[in-house]
């Protein structure tokens, strides 16, 4: 035990420390960012960089990350700021006071009965994202992307919102959003673009500003919608009875008298992006290794034809626990491709870790694509086997395994995520055939990983 502080990684420079490492574009940043983390692994799970003079620890043990990630509940500073003007200060993003008492209202409407009873919903988005794909259908590679996105959009909206958007609609903000994260991170790369009085005479600074009126667009859209249904119905719904409120927005609406209009706008923002970004990029990530190994296609198959036999009947909840392989390829491919491969907290107070000490007043990462590269998963860490999740030489340690994030700030959305992502692929699958090559694929850090260029899949209809 050496409880000093984690040693720093390679390659600081007088006066920028490490800032030189994060230029170049965004495929680069993902290279590095698992260099460190492979370093951090090399040193003992701590490292810290700097940018200038300011200090950022990397982390890659679970219980460690555990640890702070209970003490610690303020996000990052830097990264907040980043992205207020794109989500907001929605649970996310926001400080602890206001996460709080944001959390303990939203949780609520997370529960699995509430979950469950937005099956049907998952349903219809899933025909309806066959029915898209059928134009696809063997017609070569396409980027399958904005497929899943429009799909993920439409369900977070129609079941926590209770709101229809159309696929243009939702076509549209994904298109704004991509790209005002990727000027962001174009900015945060380029040193002299952080003063405002360079970079708002950027044409990136008009392209961004336009794009951020498209984003606010939709919430915006949402909200309205809302409000008129509330007034076609009795006015007393939007107040009264607030038990009966089980879903997430009209929840929010139903304590306006104790949230801000930017509070329950800001929610609102928040859960179309943490709830569609996300679990649309698993869809991707994992029709591409599925096209990739087609004896994990082939077992997929089999337990499909075993459950549903040739019906096209819609999937029911006693379905989706023995869709055990679909499962495990989902969390292989959610531990083999992190999605959000960190989050960041800022250190408030000492902690002593397991071998070294964190000072207070810096920020922290927790590298969760270190955890899922941990040696606790075995030599064959860094390949996709969704098998290991029927072995019992998965890692024993509880935290091992946490796309979803970890300790009391983690995602509220993973029964969703993983019920909603089940019953999509299950429609898809029960059609097609997926090709893919995932070792062409190209990998981009953009705040959660995203594929840089295409998707690279194709689709033909499954021979009976
Ligand atoms: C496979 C899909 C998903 C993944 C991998 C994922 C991952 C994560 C991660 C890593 C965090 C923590 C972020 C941080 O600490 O910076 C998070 C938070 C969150 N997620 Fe998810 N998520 C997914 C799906 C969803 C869904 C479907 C919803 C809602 C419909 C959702 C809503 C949220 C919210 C509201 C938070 C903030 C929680 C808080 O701070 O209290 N997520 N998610």
């Amino acid at each position: 035990r050496r409880y000093g502080e984690p040693p720093i990684a390679s390659g600081s420079l007088p006066l920028i420390g490490h800032g030189h490492k994060i230029f170049g574009n965004s495929i680069q940043l993902w290279e590095k960012f698992k260099a460190l983390t492979h370093e951090c692994i090399q040193k003992g799970h701590a490292v810290y960089f700097l940018i200038g003079t300011k200090k950022f620890y990397v982390l890659t043990d679970p219980d460690d990350i555990n640890l702070v990630s209970n003490i610690c509940l303020q996000k990052d500073t830097m990264f907040a700021e980043l992205s207020k003007e794109l989500v907001g200060e929605g649970l996310i993003f926001a400080d602890v006071m206001t996460w709080k008492r944001h959390r303990k209202l939203i949780l609520p409407t997370f529960n699995q009965k509430v979950i469950e009873s937005f099956l049907p919903i998952f349903n219809i988005q899933g025909r309806n994202l066959v029915k898209e794909l059928e134009k696809k259908c063997g017609n070569g590679l396409f980027d399958s992307g904005s497929f899943f996105k429009q799909t993920a959009l439409q369900t977070v909206c129609a079941t926590t919102m209770g709101v229809e958007v159309d696929r243009d609609k939702a076509l549209n903000f994904y298109r704004a959003y991509d790209l005002s994260i990727y000027r962001g991170i174009e900015r945060f790369q380029k040193f002299w673009l952080q003063f405002d009085c360079i970079y708002n005479y950027t044409k990136m600074y008009k392209d961004k500003e336009s794009c951020l009126k498209t984003v606010r667009a939709l919430p915006e859209f949402v909200l309205s919608s809302k409000h008129k249904v509330f007034k076609l119905r009795n006015e007393k719904d939007v107040n009264n009875d607030k038990k009966e409120k089980n879903i997430f927005l009209d929840q929010l609406l139903s304590y306006s008298d104790e949230l801000s209009e930017k509070e329950i706008f800001d929610e609102v923002r928040t859960m179309i992006v943490a709830g569609t970004d996300t679990s649309s990029n698993v869809l991707q990530f994992a029709l591409i290794l599925i096209g990739s190994y087609p004896n994990v296609q082939e077992k997929i198959f089999n337990e499909l034809k075993n459950i549903f036999g040739d019906s096209n009947r819609d999937v029911e909840k006693n379905d989706l626990s023995e869709l055990t392989y679909l499962e495990a390829v989902l969390k292989e491919t959610m531990r083999y491709y992190v999605m959000a491969p960190f989050t960041a907290r800022y250190i408030d107070k000492e902690i002593k870790l397991k071998n070294y000490t964190l000072q207070s007043g810096n920020n922290c990462f927790f590298s969760f694509y270190g955890v899922h590269r941990h040696e606790m998963w075995g030599k064959d860490a860094d390949q996709f086997r969704p098998e290991r999740w029927f072995e019992n030489q998965l890692p024993s340690n509880p935290n091992a395994f946490i796309p979803f994030s970890i300790g009391k700030r983690n995602c509220i959305g993973r029964s969703f995520a993983m019920m909603f992502m089940k019953t999509i692929l299950t429609h898809v699958l029960r059609r097609y055939t997926i090709l893919a090559d995932y070792t062409r694929l190209k990998i981009k850090l953009d705040v959660l990983i995203k594929p840089a260029s295409g998707h690279y899949i194709s689709i033909e209809h499954k021979m009976k």
